[in-house]
């Protein structure tokens, strides 16, 4: 045989070798890595964990084998590992960040989804660079300028409900989703923008920008969106075929460009203006032509505001409608806590946690049991070694502290669960507001005797409030400070003029890019929350 057809064949060769010596070398490192029984031969354990409702399977599977287990992969994929150790979340999060990127298979998606900015961004320099740049933007002195817009939006939505209310012999059921979405749209609109998408009122821009952005996150939900899911982890080159399902997925981050292109040649930044796009252009306004920063750059900054902030804050606005609505008891309790404030709370009043106690306690149990992002999926960079809080039992019946990894490991991390701990919370599938309470000033007036609190704070995870739900470490959320704010002004506003009431559905989750409600029964109809609303 000639040289040249040696080195043909050798190559194809070469690399199914490579292929099955790097997914030899992971399941053999895993190997004695425990994993749940009941494994399918052609789903793995990855369509049953898609599937899950309200973090319970994760929960159970901790149950089975440990807060670290490893489950079997769909269509021959190799074992995932899954990490619930609040130990190994710190040294994933906080401590080796940029060891632990996410997924490359998503990298386009989220490119499409929403530019180039701090979401897409991977490696230590390039992400701390643009963090530096935008976190900024987000200081307490320039979210407190925010409260105008924010209450201009809650006291709109409010105003169209009371009217809807009043027209309809005195109260009015709707979905919460349907309800939440366009509210956080036009907050985010105003704020990052200075744009207002009117979709509260129902515009055609706001309704096909709510709309569009459901159907994607609906979409991921189902089961061709799991498949279609595995079809592009095997050939992640789909991505770049010139697909019209692909190239609309970009419509929307195209259509804020455009707002943001408009606003711009309009000179409008030049009156300086609140919003995050001026006061970024403001900031990184240079004199030097190679320092500026690119406006192309900051529309997709914008882009990415738009998009991470508005189904997020979304989703957990309809959550605390609903628990609030199947809640009375706690419902009454907030409204007479909220009516006895004399006038507008500012952004202080709110941060302040002795203003709204129970306010503040709502708050973050919805938080803690809604996590937007339900799991989360990242990959090691580099050989590594995960330490553990709690040994887990080996396959062969050892202990084990820690865990090798190794680059390539795909990882899951599912915050619902982890939220939802029985170990941590107790009654964790319970909304118990009052556990957030138990020993603060105060505290008599909505605890019960006896009544359980929370763990010291280093038995809980190490992110925001001890829960996992904005993240930890130097990609947490970088919004959450304007999150917090909206969402408290949201729930203020609605509660002190409107009364929530059960409509009797039962509730399930599932999740997409962002975790979503359906009605028990009446799956098919994908996201709903349904809740009776009338006036106060
Ligand atoms: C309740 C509302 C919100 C929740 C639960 C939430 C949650 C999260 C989580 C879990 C992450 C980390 C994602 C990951 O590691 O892949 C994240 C990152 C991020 N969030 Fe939020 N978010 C919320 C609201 C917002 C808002 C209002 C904004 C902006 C206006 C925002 C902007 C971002 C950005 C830009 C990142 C990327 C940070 C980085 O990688 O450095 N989020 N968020």
């Amino acid at each position: 045989m000639s040289l040249p057809l040696l080195i043909a064949a050798a190559i194809p060769v070469a690399i199914i070798a490579l292929v099955i010596k790097t997914w030899w070398d992971r399941r053999f490192l895993l190997k004695n890595v425990a994993a749940p029984a009941n494994a399918s031969l052609i789903w793995g354990h990855e369509k049953t964990e898609f599937e899950d409702n309200q973090g319970w399977q994760w929960r159970a599977w901790f149950k089975e084998c440990g807060k670290a287990f490893k489950i079997k992969g769909a269509w021959g994929h190799p074992d995932i590992l899954v990490v619930g150790d609040t130990v190994a979340l710190s040294h994933i999060y906080a401590k080796n960040t940029y060891n632990y990127p996410h997924s490359p298979v998503f990298i386009p998606l989220i490119e499409r989804l929403t530019g180039r900015s701090l979401i897409w961004v991977e490696g230590e320099r390039a992400h701390k660079k643009m963090r530096a740049m935008i976190a900024p933007a987000f200081s307490v002195e320039n979210v407190r300028k925010m409260g105008g817009d924010i209450y201009h939006v809650a006291n709109t939505l409010s105003n169209k409900l009371s009217n809807d209310i009043l027209s309809n012999n005195g109260s009015v059921v709707v979905d919460a989703t349907e309800l939440a979405a366009p509210a956080t749209l036009d907050v985010i609109g105003r704020v990052a923008l200075g744009h207002d998408f009117g979709a509260v009122n129902g515009s055609a821009e706001g309704v096909k920008i709510t709309q569009s952005w459901r159907a994607q996150n609906q979409m991921g939900q189902e089961a061709d969106g799991f498949t279609a899911m595995l079809v592009l982890r095997l050939f992640p080159w789909i991505t770049s075929l010139p697909l019209e399902a692909i190239k609309a997925q970009g419509a929307v981050a195209e259509r804020i460009r455009e707002i943001a292109k408009a606003i711009v040649s309009n000179g409008q930044i030049e009156k300086g203006g609140k919003d995050l796009m001026s006061i970024l252009l403001r900031a990184n306004a240079n004199e030097d032509p190679n320092k500026r920063v690119d406006l192309a750059q900051i529309y997709d900054h914008v882009v990415t505001f738009i998009v991470a902030g508005h189904e997020t804050t979304a989703g957990v606005t309809a959550f605390t409608l609903w628990t609030l609505a199947t809640h009375p008891e706690i419902q009454n309790a907030l409204r007479d806590e909220l009516l006895a404030f004399p006038g507008e709370p500012t952004y202080d009043d709110f941060a302040n946690l002795d203003t709204f106690p129970l306010l503040d306690a709502v708050c973050k149990e919805n938080l803690r049991m809604f996590p937007a992002s339900a799991r989360n999926e990242k990959v090691a960079e580099n050989d590594d070694i995960l330490p553990l809080r709690e040994p887990i039992k080996g396959a062969d019946g050892s202990w084990i502290k820690s865990i090798p990894v190794k680059k390539g490991q795909v990882i899951h991390i599912p915050s619902i669960g982890i939220n939802r701990d029985e170990d941590v919370w107790g009654d964790a599938d319970v909304f118990r507001p009052s556990r957030w309470l138990v020993g603060r000033p105060g505290c008599e007036k909505y605890c019960k005797p006896g009544e359980q609190g929370l763990k010291p704070a280093d038995e809980m995870c190490g992110g925001w409030a001890g829960i996992f739900t904005f993240s930890e470490g130097p990609r947490a959320c970088v919004g959450m400070r304007l999150a917090l704010f909206e969402y408290k002004v949201l729930i203020y506003t609605l509660v002190k003029h409107l009364v929530f009431e059960d409509t009797g559905a039962k509730i399930m989750t599932r999740f997409g890019a962002t975790l979503a409600p359906r009605v028990v029964g009446q799956e098919a109809d994908g996201i709903k929350l349904p809740v009776k609303i009338s006036l106060a």
